[in-house]
């Protein structure tokens, strides 16, 4: 490369300007040394990424570089700050502690134990910070080894990506890099571990303060710091609120719940399941954080739960994701107390959840099926589909997409559908037959009497139900790929889920059903959160 052209890529990597307002407003670890250890009294410490030994760009998010204007390209500078062997800028990069309950437990400190923020920048006059996941341990990093395995960050870098193309708040994710160096991992914790490839996510979101930042103050005393964050948060992030008062605290409280339960809905609408909602994993702004054992709903079943690390109990499982944000949301509440010095009006706020959740999901459900008066509309319309879908074993993506292309037709045809979308085989599925026929004449009922303009109501109902999501055997595909060398299923799957509602007829393969071979892999229907 000429000296000329990289000079013009340091320029365009100079493009996005340092916006450091969270190590300049809060306070810092002043032990510079990095070891494991319990971090109080400050908001973060400073750390740098461990130099990969041989990193390789595997991907880049063009499309968010675009979208950002940056100018940015995929260069051996941009490599090197991606994989945390150059600084961005001169920035000094950070981990950030916070505590959090672990399935419904308090596990006191946890912190950025492999996470490090190597840029705080602007973007488009919006904060933006850059954060490498996987990059090597930090003071936060308890007995793990800070690293981040390539299955996992495969996984994380394609669903945040495809996460934010369906429309639901997230995090969002820059690059993929290859480390060229080996990380050992017990991918079952059945006491059989085997290395494997490293790899590093750059992940970007305004902040990635999270429920647990706050608690971890709380739960020492430390209510000036509570005090400080708090002020920060509402300030950069809810700067609407207005300046610090008792008021503007049960406000912000208001609208963490809000969009917590909004991102909840979506989850809901598209059959995504967190796996692993604790504290310390639920994001301040209401954005999905952290891509682990996470996994996508084929057969609609509210029980189910990708986490083999949950299977006991299965906490996280998708039915229950609503009522575990609300307890989540107590806990953030307990946390903020402090600073309120008053129950009533945080279970106040607290005690509005239930029904603003069911009336939003039902008007997400209602609108699912094209049914645009949603107060017309019972809940138990709603749950004797759910119901149905649940024993009839229905790919729920399939079905809701080939609804919103005929849904008129007559019982023969929407019976084509349940068939099939259905896992089960056909004479179990026949049971259900006369249940299915009356809910569909009820449906179609409905439909007739709101007397919409049939085309506008299929295209509608193609912009909320998604024809194409990362199943989860297609982000295994991409793993299986990668982990030979092959890149190009990442790309393929990248490319697919950036239109999530368009037909893209040229990648049909990929709007089907779970494949038999899938049903019971690790890594397809079993997950841990060995990562
Ligand atoms: N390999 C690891 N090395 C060091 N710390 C880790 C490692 N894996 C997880 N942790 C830490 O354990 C805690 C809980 O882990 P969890 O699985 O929720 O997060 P994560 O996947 O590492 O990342 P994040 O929430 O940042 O996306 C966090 O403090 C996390 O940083
Ligand atoms: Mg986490």
């Amino acid at each position: 490369m000429s000296k000329k052209a990289k000079h013009r890529i340091m320029q365009d990597l100079l493009k996005l300007d340092i916006h450091a307002i969270f190590t300049e407003e809060l306070p810092a670890d002043s032990n510079l040394v990095n070891y494991p250890r319990q971090v109080e009294g400050v908001c973060y410490s400073w750390v740098d990424p461990k130099t990969p030994s041989q990193p390789q760009m595997l991907h880049l998010s063009q499309t968010l570089v675009d979208e950002w204007k940056a100018g940015i390209s995929d260069s051996e500078e941009l490599l090197k700050v991606m994989s945390g062997t150059k600084r961005y800028q001169g920035f000094q990069p950070y981990a950030m502690c916070y505590g959090g309950h672990q399935f419904g437990h308090w596990a006191g400190q946890l912190g950025d134990g492999r996470a490090i923020n190597i840029a705080d920048v602007l973007v488009q006059g919006q904060p933006m910070q850059l954060q490498l996941k996987g990059a090597g341990p930090t003071p936060y990093s308890r007995t793990a080894d800070g690293f981040a395995v390539l299955r996992s960050s495969i996984r994380e870098y394609l669903c945040s990506e495809a996460m934010h193309h369906l429309g639901v708040p997230t995090t969002r994710a820059l690059s993929l890099v290859k480390t060229g160096d080996l990380v050992m991992r017990d991918m079952l914790y059945n006491g059989n571990p085997a290395e494997e490839q490293g790899a590093i996510v750059c992940r970007v979101a305004p902040s990635f303060i999270r429920f647990g930042n706050f608690q971890i103050f709380a739960a020492r005393g430390e209510k000036e710091i509570l005090k400080q964050l708090v002020d920060h948060t509402i300030a950069h992030h809810y700067a609407h609120l207005g300046s610090p008062s008792k008021e503007t605290y049960l406000a912000f409280f208001q609208e963490v719940l809000d969009k917590t339960k909004n991102m909840i809905v979506h989850w809901q609408r598209v059959g995504f399941v967190h796996g692993v909602m604790n504290t310390d994993n639920l994001s301040i702004l209401g954005l999905t954080i952290d891509y682990g054992p996470y996994g996508w709903l084929e057969d609609y079943n509210p029980g189910w739960t990708p986490n083999t690390t949950d299977a006991q109990h299965s906490r996280y499982r998708f039915g229950n994701q609503p009522n575990i944000a609300v307890w989540n949301l107590v806990q953030l509440a307990n946390a903020l107390y402090p600073l309120i010095e008053e129950v009533e009006p945080l279970q106040a706020i607290l005690d509005g959840y239930k029904d603003a959740y069911m009336r939003d999901y039902h008007a997400m459900m209602t609108a699912k099926l094209g049914l645009y008066h949603a107060d017309q509309v019972e809940e138990n319309f709603i749950n004797q589909l759910t119901e149905l879908m649940t024993d009839t074993e229905l790919d729920m993506t399939i079905f809701f997409r080939e609804l919103s292309t005929q849904i008129d037709l007559g019982f023969d045809a929407f019976w084509k559908i349940v068939e099939k979308t259905s896992y089960m085989d056909g004479a179990a599925m026949n049971q259900n037959k006369v249940k299915w026929q009356t809910w569909y004449l009820d449906y179609v009922a409905r439909i007739t009497k709101e007397d919409f303009d049939s085309i506008a109501r299929q295209q509608k109902m193609q912009t909320i139900n998604p024809k194409y999501v990362l199943r989860n055997y297609m982000a295994q595909l991409a793993i299986d790929a990668a982990n030979k060398g092959d890149y190009t299923v990442v790309d393929e799957l990248y490319q697919l889920l950036l239109k999530p509602y368009d037909e893209q007829p040229s990648y049909e393969k990929w709007y089907a059903k779970r494949p038999e071979w899938a049903r019971t892999k690790v890594g397809c229907s079993m997950l841990s959160c060995s990562s």
